[in-house]
């Protein structure tokens, strides 16, 4: 086989012609569309770790097919004895004899071929689900870099359409291209046997054809893989749409929506339709050159036999054998289309698979030597605000000495996200702040300062690329992710809800957490009253197969999967935003009972949250510009009392 294509691995922008990954690979002026092009049998081969378990089976349907086709080649060998033997000696019974043996050899045939479905329907079935649970396995291990970075409908479209393709090929054109193949042999091989002129005529488009052939698979390879990808980039616009549709709707975008949706489809159309050409050209050359040489070979067959110098038998068996290859032949151009699009599939599945997971192990031995060094990045022109490091006025719960080595530390902790663009300054350019074991520091800045960038570093969501966060003590890049993850519990203010029952979704903050804690941590969260009126109580299906909660019910569910563990660390990013001011009172009293014994860390915007807190960090400029209480801030500090105000009215 010849080539097909593979474009850019990730992508927001799926189906641009170009590869940055790789600038050097070989493109096809002619085809237009600058794809590079990649060896097929190279990319099918990368299934065999997932076809091997059913290799025994798959070989035995493709030994099954082959013997059914050769079986449909013996059949004009017996109409050859028919014609030449009881028809022309008119012996009825001989006649009768040939007929039932020609029955005999078309049932076998079909029974073979329900054999060859029988025997690979069902393992085939496997390997695409055995390939579809290792995405999924990997993509839950896949960093959240790789998520920001890849639309979810190019992985949705990966884990279903592109599997069900490759069960496809698997099944159908992976053995018949064998079948096909070896049925062309011996038929070729039958017909120059039986007259080698008549053969050499009928034999002689296979030259050209097989030229057309490798012409028509490189074009169709791209053709196929840029339809993939549109397909990967209808799904993204089908599931935001969903998602969305209220902002849809109460924006009145349905129709911009629509017109977007249209374009992709109309592009889609477009590659289907260019597929389809190709198909079509290839379909009518591999019928027509054959056609054209069998009438040659009739023509030329007829005028030996008029002449003596052949057999009726010979000629008839001859014709025979050849419509018996007309299928064969006619068929490859599908089955080599079917195979390009197979090793589309196969090059977007592994473009995910081939991401590296992130190892649940430590980045760093917890050896002095190896901890990396903070990088303090300040450049001269910029001046760091000091910070106000005055003792809070309210006392602090359960809190340790000032420089106690407990509790949460960020030190010259600097960050850049992965995908930003190489001239941007870091999100977080060198943070160090201490929050006290058992203290709740309140996290405040302007909006895109960074807040949920610092908080998505301690359950190491990410990893920082310079500085250290130590977890009582230990640096953080010391622990492994799991271990970093059952000591912090977060909470976001977009609240993620599954489709499982209210407890389920709770529960998951704790493994092996009961019905006891489960109360506990809806009482927290002021969850427990409109839980106990859900349908089914808190067995009640919620998310996205389930009932619709509304904003601050779900938060409130959010919040207690983050509390029902006890956890040592909580990271909560403005969790009561959509609370009502009333709510938002009753949870803060109940969070004050946890926050005493837990080191929490608050992403703020409302006074009303932060006067949860012991102390206040202002996040400015990706450093902690200054340290206090609410109050003391509000009155040293312009930039905090600019943020805060407009907000005190009615808080406590
Ligand atoms: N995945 C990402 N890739 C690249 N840049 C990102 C990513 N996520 C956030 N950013 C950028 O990082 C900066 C800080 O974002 P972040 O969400 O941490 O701010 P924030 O202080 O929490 O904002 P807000 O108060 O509005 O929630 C922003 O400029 C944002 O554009």
């Amino acid at each position: 086989m010849a080539d097909t294509t593979q474009t850019t691995p990730p992508a927001r922008h799926r189906t641009e012609p170009t590869d940055p990954t790789n600038p050097a690979a070989p493109t096809d002026p002619a085809d237009g569309s600058g794809l590079p092009r990649r060896s097929v049998v190279r990319a099918l081969l990368r299934l065999w770790p997932y076809v091997r378990p059913v290799r025994v089976r798959l070989s035995a349907a493709a030994f099954v097919a082959v013997i059914a086709s050769c079986l449909s080649l013996v059949i004009p060998l017996v109409l050859k004895w028919l014609v030449d033997g009881p028809v022309a000696d008119g012996d009825p019974g001989g006649v009768w004899l040939g007929a039932g043996y020609l029955l005999l050899l078309g049932v076998a045939e079909a029974l073979l071929f329900g054999l060859r479905r029988w025997l690979v329907s069902r393992p085939l079935a496997g390997v695409e689900a055995a390939m579809r649970e290792a995405l999924y396995r990997h993509l839950q291990r896949l960093p959240v870099a790789f998520h920001d970075r890849w639309p979810s409908g190019q992985l949705l479209s990966r884990g279903t359409t592109d599997l069900q393709t490759l069960r496809q090929f698997l099944t159908f054109p992976l053995i018949f291209l064998l079948v096909n193949g070896v049925t062309i042999l011996v038929g070729g091989v039958l017909l120059v046997v039986q007259r080698w002129s008549l053969g050499l005529v009928l034999l002689s488009p296979l030259v050209p054809l097989l030229v057309l052939c490798s012409l028509f698979e490189a074009k169709y390879g791209r053709a196929a893989r840029r339809t993939q990808d549109q397909l990967g980039d209808l799904t993204t616009v089908v599931e935001e749409s969903v998602l969305g549709i209220r902002i849809i709707k109460g924006f009145g975008r349905h129709r911009s929506q629509a017109r977007a949706f249209k374009e992709l489809t109309r592009a889609l159309r477009t590659t289907e339709l260019r597929k389809a050409r190709l198909l079509a050209w290839i379909w009518g050359v591999n019928t027509a050159l054959p056609e054209l040489a069998l009438g040659a070979a009739l023509v030329f067959g007829t005028v030996q036999v008029a002449d003596g110098a052949l057999s009726a038998g010979t000629l008839v068996a001859f014709l025979s054998t050849a419509l018996a290859l007309r299928w064969p032949v006619e068929s490859i151009g599908f089955m080599l289309a079917m195979s390009n699009e197979a090793a589309a599939a196969t090059d977007r599945y592994f473009e995910v698979m081939d991401e590296p997971p992130v190892r649940d192990e430590p980045a760093v031995r917890d050896e002095p030597s190896a901890r990396p060094e903070p990088e303090v990045r300040v450049e001269p022109e910029v001046r760091v605000e000091p910070e106000v490091r005055v003792e809070p006025a309210v006392p602090v719960h359960g809190g340790g000495p000032r420089d106690a080595p407990g509790g949460l530390r960020f030190s010259g902790v600097a960050f850049r996200y992965p995908d930003a663009p190489p001239d941007a300054p870091p999100t977080l350019k060198d943070v160090t702040l201490h929050v006290r074991p058992g203290e709740t520091m309140a996290l405040v800045g302007a909006t895109g300062s960074g807040k949920t960038t610092l908080t998505a570093l301690v359950p190491r969501l990410y990893d920082p690329t310079a500085g250290r966060i130590t977890l009582d003590g230990r640096d953080l890049a010391t622990i492994g992710r799991a271990e970093a993850r059952a000591l912090v519990a977060v909470a976001f203010e977009e609240p993620t809800l599954f489709s499982a029952t209210a407890a389920e979704n709770v529960l998951m903050g704790a493994e092996g957490a009961g019905e006891a804690e489960l109360r506990r941590a809806l009482r927290i969260a002021q969850a427990e009253e409109f839980v106990a009126a859900l349908p089914d109580g808190s067995a009640t299906q919620v998310g996205e197969q389930g009932l619709s909660l509304s904003g601050g019910q779900r938060q409130r569910l959010a919040l207690a999967r983050a509390v029902v563990s006890r956890p040592r660390f909580l990271i909560l990013d403005d969790p009561l935003s959509a609370l009502d001011v009333h709510t938002e009172a009753l949870v803060e009293a109940a969070l004050r009972q946890v926050l005493s014994s837990t080191t929490a860390l608050v992403v703020a915007h409302r006074p009303s949250t932060v006067l949860l807190a012991d102390r206040v960090a202002l996040l400015s400029d990706g450093r902690i510009a200054a340290v206090g209480t609410h109050h003391e801030l509000l009155r040293d500090n312009p930039e905090y009392a600019a943020l805060m105000s407009g907000g005190e009215e009615g808080d406590r």
